[in-house]
């Protein structure tokens, strides 16, 4: 064996310690929540990343806009642990190695996801939902029964507001409208406490005022949460970038461009490949 490769594997051996010392739970130096650097993904020789580098702060909200098939959906496929990277490196803080790591186990760590569809349970309330979640137990009929602590209850309050379902709170889900159930699916995803929310089009098939309480939701989560928010809907990301936030532009699999609104908007390459389209 060379002395690189030993030298390698002693490095690999003490970031599986560290990781297994903070037992799955992510320590964040420097104010970052996810350093994805180099990132590679091929699909049958088509290359779906190609060496894609990023990170997201603590608590930021960070934008990532661009043409259909930039790699979007593969990134956060690969930050969720759905699909495997050839190469690159992607870490939750500074000690957890999303690449080792399973789907469950990073959901555990403090990644959730939002799809574009919305999944809450149809026949339930829109309160009987939200328990659940802040349960953690997807079993319906299990947890449906169990009692919730003082806490809990607190909590499903703050979190009916937090998502305006306050007054739908009895309503089965299967009865809100498409924008109300996307909001349910945030609040079920926030009732999990995640550190890191990646949202894959949220706005889609929303009404201009839903979008809009949508981006006034996602402020209101900065600072507590980061957001990585996917869209393509522009007047809502400007809604949501403001003037000072960062937008990431990716392009075939790589970061084409990124700064602010008004600064993406400016670049030649960005509007050639896709805003100006
Ligand atoms: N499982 C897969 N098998 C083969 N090709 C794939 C697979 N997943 C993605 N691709 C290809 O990789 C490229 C990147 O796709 P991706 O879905 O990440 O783009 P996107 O930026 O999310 O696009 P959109 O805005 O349309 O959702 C596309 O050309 C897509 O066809």
């Amino acid at each position: 064996m060379t002395p690189e490769l030993m030298e390698a594997g002693a490095q690999a051996r003490a970031r599986l310690q560290t990781q297994v010392a903070h037992g799955g739970r992510p320590v964040f130096n420097q104010g970052v929540a996810l350093y994805v650097e180099d990132l590679r993904v091929s699909f049958d020789g088509f290359q779906a990343l190609g060496g894609l580098s990023l990170t997201v702060g603590l608590g930021e909200l960070l934008c990532v806009i661009g043409p259909n098939g930039a790699g979007k959906t593969t990134l956060m496929d690969c930050i969720t642990g759905k699909t495997r990277p050839d190469s690159g490196r992607l870490y939750f803080g500074s000690n957890l190695n999303l690449r080792l790591m399973s789907e469950p186990a990073i959901a555990q760590a403090g990644i959730g996801r939002k799809f574009q569809k919305p999944t809450v349970f149809e026949a339930l309330t829109v309160q009987q939902n939200l328990e659940l979640a802040l349960k953690g137990d997807r079993r319906a009929r299990h947890a449906v029964r169990a009692r919730l602590s003082g806490a809990q209850r607190d909590r499903l309050d703050e979190l009916l507001m937090q998502v305006h379902l306050w007054d739908q709170a009895d309503r089965s889900a299967g009865l809100l409208s498409h924008g109300q159930k996307q909001w349910l699916e945030i609040g079920m995803l926030l009732a999990q406490d995640p550190i890191l929310l990646l949202l894959d089009e949220p706005v889609a098939g929303m009404t201009d005022e839903e979008t809009e309480r949508t981006a006034e939701l996602f402020l209101s989560l900065e600072g507590k949460h980061s957001l990585v928010v996917v869209e393509h809907d522009m007047p809502f990301v400007q809604q949501l970038a403001g003037a000072h936030r960062r937008v990431t532009v990716l392009h075939e699999g790589r970061v084409l461009a990124e700064g602010g609104m008004a600064e993406v908007q400016a670049n030649e390459q960005v509007v050639e490949v896709y805003l100006g389209r």
